[in-house]
């Protein structure tokens, strides 16, 4: 009985939270980007770009955004830490994955990182916003190659794929199999300037997705 009226008044007065994993290859800016988030949605500034080092361990940022509490987790991206993101798999609701636009020598590298998550068995049915971040530099390549660049990892991971469009920064790619089935948005960004339109538009984005269908952790009941 008391589960039911907990249930109930959960539902009720409860906001809603979404837990955010933000992954990456080291230096692509996921620190920046979750400072910028603070910076943007708190009313605590989060560090200055000058002051964010490497990450070793985890970092952890709060917003409250329409209504809802997100929870971002910013893990370190360099290659020995790697095999520690996929231990939170199972318990994000979104991706943020962080792509240094500028950083040619490394889209190879990006890609399938990129694609191992997309296809992780604990990642399915998880919108992913894919940010290509550092469009300030002039030798940043531009969102046009980086999209079909891209979108290639994002096909292939839904081989069997029966409808995908793709506008101007965007992309969704959906399936028919649920299996199979991907949410994916393209989004530029600058994520040392925490008011630039690419970081509004893409959290607005996640939060959408997020609020029509969030998929159900199953510790959180
Ligand atoms: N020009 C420019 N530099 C950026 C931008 N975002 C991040 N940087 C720089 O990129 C470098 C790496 O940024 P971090 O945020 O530490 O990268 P990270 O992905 O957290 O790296 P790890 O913690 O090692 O995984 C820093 O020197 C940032 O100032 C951007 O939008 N533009
Ligand atoms: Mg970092």
């Amino acid at each position: 009985m008391f589960s039911l009226f907990y249930g109930l008044w959960k539902y009720m007065f409860q906001k809603s939270e979404y837990f955010i994993l933000i992954l990456g290859l080291d230096g692509a800016g996921k620190t920046t980007l979750l400072e910028a988030i603070k910076t943007r949605y708190t009313k605590i500034p989060g560090l200055s770009p000058s002051n964010i080092i490497p990450t070793v361990g985890l970092n952890i940022g709060k917003i409250l955004y329409e209504g809802v509490k997100l929870v971002f987790w910013d893990l370190g991206g360099q290659l020995q830490l790697r095999s520690i993101w996929d231990k939170y798999y199972a318990d994000v609701h979104a991706v943020i994955y962080i792509v240094d636009s500028s950083d040619k020598e490394r889209f190879k590298e990006s890609k399938d990182e990129l694609e191992m998550i997309i296809g992780h068995d604990k990642l399915k049915d998880v919108p992913i916003l894919l940010f290509f971040n550092k469009q300030d530099l002039p030798n940043a390549e531009s969102i046009d190659f980086l999209s079909s660049l891209f979108q290639s990892v994002i096909l292939k991971s839904t081989a069997s794929s029966s409808n995908s469009s793709n506008n101007n920064n965007s992309s969704i790619v959906s399936s028919s199999n649920s299996q199979t089935s991907i949410n994916i948005q393209l989004q530029s960004l600058i994520a040392i300037n925490s008011n630039s339109k690419g970081l509004d538009d893409g959290i607005k984005w996640l939060v959408d997705n997020l609020k029509k269908n969030a998929r159900i952790i199953e510790n959180e009941l």
